[in-house]
């Protein structure tokens, strides 16, 4: 049964359910094509539509893809409010319990290039597009619930440290490892990547986080902060190393393949959305930075309150439409909703549409999936690279007017954004109690083999540099990880070739 097997039989299903040829097929500005133009051999190319048509276009058929985040599964669906929070937030989308918004979610590794294989071992990207009645919310987060590092100034280095090495372009342990261990703050994220979490068996079975502390504010203009944390009810599982790279080098897009199979199957997955809150008080009397977006917010201080749930029943019926050119970004925001007042977020707001101008084209918010189809939007924005939609038609192109051009709407109580001060990053507290807390013994031992598997290969002095950090999240771990570089000492520093002489 070929329904069993959506994913490997997408064409076949498609065969069954049309009876022939769909259509006479034509050139692109719909030129009906006769035989004999797809056949070449001695007659005139140039006087063939059907050759120029396709010949030029399949050589346009490239676009930049994401500098980071460039493989994914996608899918549709919608979220549904199941626990009423219009005493902190009053953004529409939470409005009342039952109200449902459509979605779009795209999960993704974070270093490998569009077709590489989705089982590495890696963050994964958990982004969902909220097509709210007040315009489109976006929430880009991570499976994880830290990121990397605070300071966004450490961005570009940090990408380049984990891609190809300039002149090998080859993955290169000593890049990233020069990074981890020059900014330890890094380490409390990656000491997840490395451990039994750090690889998904099936996006289906990864929880997601927003990561970031935001501001909310409810009707009365009161200020609560929040952090979103998604559960997979599916529960959550993991592959270990072994098991990673025998998968992917059978089926590379094995995430992939699991979340289009679940779905085009009828077993849509779904995840629970629950809120850690806070107030202005509890900001300024938690002892650390709340905003810091490499710490989390303990649960036992902090519980979680119970939001709704989102629900993918619909795969893409086109990928590169639905999926490639779907644009997130964290500036993407609703009434209610204000953000987040740390600097990565700040640098964020920036970035994205930066990256989709680059990739999409300065109109890429009028690409249908980036449209938002629940609110008609009125911009000054006219004319740049197709699509343009009708261009607003007749609507006056300058603001402001005095020709009945679209106005701003007044909110007699905005609350703004609080501004922060963000002392540097402190370090090791919460690596260690990972380590100790939330780790077993045996998950420990697996996390030390997942280390030196990537360290293994790292130059010397890195790697004793890397020591000294893992022994200042604990001592046992550096111990760990001295011993075991010193039991597999292999010929990797007789391989590297000296820079120095
Ligand atoms: C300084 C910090 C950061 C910068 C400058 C940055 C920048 C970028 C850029 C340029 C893209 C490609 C966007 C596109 O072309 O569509 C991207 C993708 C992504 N980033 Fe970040 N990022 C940062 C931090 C983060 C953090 C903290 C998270 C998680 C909380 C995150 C999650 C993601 C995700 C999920 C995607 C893929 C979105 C998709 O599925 O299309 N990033 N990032």
């Amino acid at each position: 049964n070929v329904h069993n097997d959506p994913a490997g039989n997408q064409i076949v299903i498609f065969k069954n359910k049309t009876s022939g040829p769909i259509a006479i097929m034509t050139t692109s500005v719909g030129a009906p094509i006769e035989e004999e133009e797809t056949v070449t051999l001695n007659k005139r190319l140039l006087f063939n539509e059907f050759f120029m048509d396709s010949m030029t276009h399949l050589v346009r058929e490239r676009i930049p893809e994401r500098l980071v985040h460039a493989n994914a599964g996608g899918a549709f669906g919608y979220f549904e409010v199941t626990h009423d929070v219009t005493d902190i937030c009053k953004a529409k989308l939470f409005s009342k319990v039952g109200k449902r918004t459509p979605v779009a979610a795209r999960f993704s590794p974070v270093v490998i290039e569009r077709g590489g294989t989705d089982t590495s071992r890696d963050a994964r990207g958990f982004a969902i597009k909220f097509y709210t009645e007040d315009g489109n919310f976006d929430i880009v987060g991570f499976n994880t619930p830290m990121y990397v590092y605070k300071d966004p100034i450490l961005f570009p280095t940090f990408v380049r440290a984990q891609k190809r090495n300039p002149a090998t372009n080859l993955r290169d342990p000593n890049m990233l490892w020069d990074f981890l261990t020059l900014r330890p703050e890094s380490l409390h994220m990656f000491l997840l990547v490395f451990s039994d979490r750090g690889i998904p068996d099936g996006y289906r079975h990864m929880p997601g986080f927003g990561i970031h502390t935001y501001q909310v504010v409810n009707e009365h203009g009161e200020k609560y902060f929040i952090r979103f944390h998604f559960r997979p009810d599916q529960g959550l599982k993991t592959l270990t190393s072994e098991k990673a790279r025998k998968i992917g080098g059978i089926d590379p897009d094995y995430n992939t393949r699991d979340l289009y199979t679940a779905i085009g199957n009828g077993n849509f997955p779904s995840w629970t959305a629950s809120i850690q809150v806070l107030t202005l008080n509890d900001v300024k009397n938690a002892g650390f930075d709340v905003f810091d977006v490499t710490k989390v917010l303990p649960l036992d201080k902090y519980p979680l309150r119970l939001l709704g749930r989102f629900v993918l029943n619909k795969n893409p019926i086109n990928y590169f439409a639905e999926i490639e050119q779907l644009a997130f970004s964290p500036a993407n925001l609703v009434p209610g909703i204000l953000g987040a007042p740390d600097k990565v977020f700040e640098a964020r707001r920036l970035a994205y549409r930066d990256s989709q101008y680059y990739r999409l084209g300065s109109n890429f918010n009028n690409i249908p999936v980036n449209c938002p189809f629940q609110k008609k939007t009125f911009t000054y924005n006219r004319d740049g690279e197709p699509p343009v939609k009708d261009n607003m038609r007749d609507i006056p192109n300058y603001y402001p007017n005095s020709f009945n051009g679209p106005v701003p709407y007044k909110d007699e109580d905005a609350v703004q954004l609080i501004e922060i001060y963000q002392d540097k990053a402190n370090n090791f507290e919460q690596s260690r109690e990972l380590y100790i807390n939330e780790m077993s013994p045996d998950e420990r031992k697996r996390l030390v083999e997942n280390i030196l598997y990537g360290l293994g290969p790292a130059t010397k002095f890195i790697q004793e540099r890397a020591v000294k950090i893992f022994q200042l999240i604990h001592p046992d771990l550096g111990e760990r990880i001295w011993k075991g570089l010193q039991a597999n000492k292999t010929s990797y520093d007789s391989l590297q070739v000296s820079h120095c002489d």
